[in-house]
C-alpha cells in the first residue's frame, strides 16, 4: 500500500484543504495521513476565520509521521506564514522527503487570505527548491513571476521564471483563463499541455487541492510527471462533472463518482 501525506489546513465543510485531500487519497487507493498547519472555519459561502497551529507542533506532526513511517509522496497545502514555511521546509530536508507536491494556496475562491502577503517570498526562496512539482492557478503564478498573465504565452513565460526558482515541474492551472482550461507543464526542457473541456458549475470547492493532491497520489504511484499529471487531470475533470450543490455558495466536486454505478447512489 501507497502511503500519502498531506501538509495542509482543514476546511471544516469538507469541500478543501486536508479533507478534500484525504478523500483524494482514499479514490485513489493509497493510505492517506495529515499533517494540519492551521484550522478554517469555513463553508461553501466563505472562509469565517483561521487559527494557525504553533510552528512547534506542526514539526512534531511531521517528525511523528517520518520518523515511523516512509511516506512515497507528500502534498502540501496551505501554510499562511513565513514561520510555518520555514518549519515545513526544514523538517522535509531533514528528512529526505520525496515526491514533494506544492499547492502554493493563497486566496480561497471567495477572497479571504490563506497566506500573509509577505510570505510569497518565504515560499519562493525557502519551499519552491525542494518540490518535485509546484502547481499554481494563473493568479498565484502572476505574483509568484511577477508578470501579468493574460494569455497562453504569458503561461509559459511564467512557467519559465518559477522554474529558475528551483522547482523540478511546473504546473500551472488554466482554470481562471477563458475557454477550455488548459494546464501547461514545465520541465525546463519541454512544454506538455493538458486540455480539459470547461464544465460550467459553480460547484468547484477544492479543485486545486484535489487536482495537487491525485498529483502526488499518482507520483506515489511510481507514474511519470507527465502521467501523473495527465490521469490526475482526467480525475479533476470527473469530479467536477459530478459536482454537486450542498450549502448556499460553491458546492464540493465527487471525489468518488468512479465508485458509484449510478448518478443517484448517496
Ligand atoms: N470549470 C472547469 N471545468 C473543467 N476543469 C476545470 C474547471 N475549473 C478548473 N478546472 C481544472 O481544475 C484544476 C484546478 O484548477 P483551478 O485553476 O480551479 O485551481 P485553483 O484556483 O487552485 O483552485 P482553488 O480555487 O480550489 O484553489 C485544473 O486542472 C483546471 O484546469
Ligand atoms: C483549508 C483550505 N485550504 C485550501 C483552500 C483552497 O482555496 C481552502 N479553501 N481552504
Amino acid at each position: 500500500m501507497k502511503k500519502v501525506l498531506t501538509i495542509a489546513g482543514s476546511d471544516s465543510s469538507g469541500g478543501a484543504g486536508i479533507q478534500a485531500d484525504i478523500k483524494t487519497f482514499s479514490a485513489h487507493l493509497v493510505y492517506g495521513m495529515s499533517v494540519i498547519t492551521s484550522v478554517t472555519a469555513q463553508n461553501t459561502k466563505g472562509v469565517l476565520a483561521a487559527f494557525d497551529l504553533p510552528k512547534e507542533f506542526i514539526e512534531m506532526q511531521i517528525r511523528a509521521i517520518y520518523e515511523d513511517i516512509d511516506v512515497d509522496a507528500v502534498k502540501i497545502g496551505m501554510l499562511s506564514s513565513s514561520e510555518i514555511i520555514k518549519t515545513v521546509a526544514k523538517a522535509l530536508t531533514y528528512y529526505n522527503a520525496k515526491n514533494i507536491v506544492l499547492d502554493p494556496v493563497m486566496v480561497s475562491k471567495s477572497g479571504f487570505k490563506l497566506l500573509k502577503d509577505e510570505a510569497i517570498s518565504t515560499l519562493v526562496e525557502d519551499l519552491i527548491p525542494i518540490c518535485t512539482i509546484i502547481t499554481p492557478n494563473i493568479d498565484e503564478a502572476s505574483l509568484m513571476a511577477g508578470i501579468k498573465i493574460k494569455n497562453i504565452e504569458d503561461v509559459e513565460r511564467a512557467c519559465q521564471r518559477i522554474y529558475e526558482f528551483g522547482a523540478e515541474n511546473v504546473l500551472i492551472k488554466g482554470g481562471h483563463l477563458d475557454g477550455e482550461p488548459i494546464d501547461v507543464l514545465y520541465d525546463g526542457k519541454d512544454f506538455t499541455y493538458f486540455k480539459g473541456k470547461r464544465i460550467i458549475s459553480k460547484n468547484t470547492h477544492g479543485t486545486g487541492c484535489t487536482l495537487s493532491s491525485a498529483i502526488a497520489c499518482n507520483l506515489a504511484l511510481s507514474y511519470s510527471i507527465v502521467d501523473a499529471v495527465k490521469r490526475s487531470k482526467e480525475y479533476i475533470q470527473g469530479a467536477i462533472e459530478n459536482s454537486f450543490s450542498i450549502g448556499y455558495g460553491v458546492g464540493p466536486i465527487d471525489h468518488f463518482f468512479r465508485f458509484r454505478l449510478n448518478k443517484n447512489d448517496e
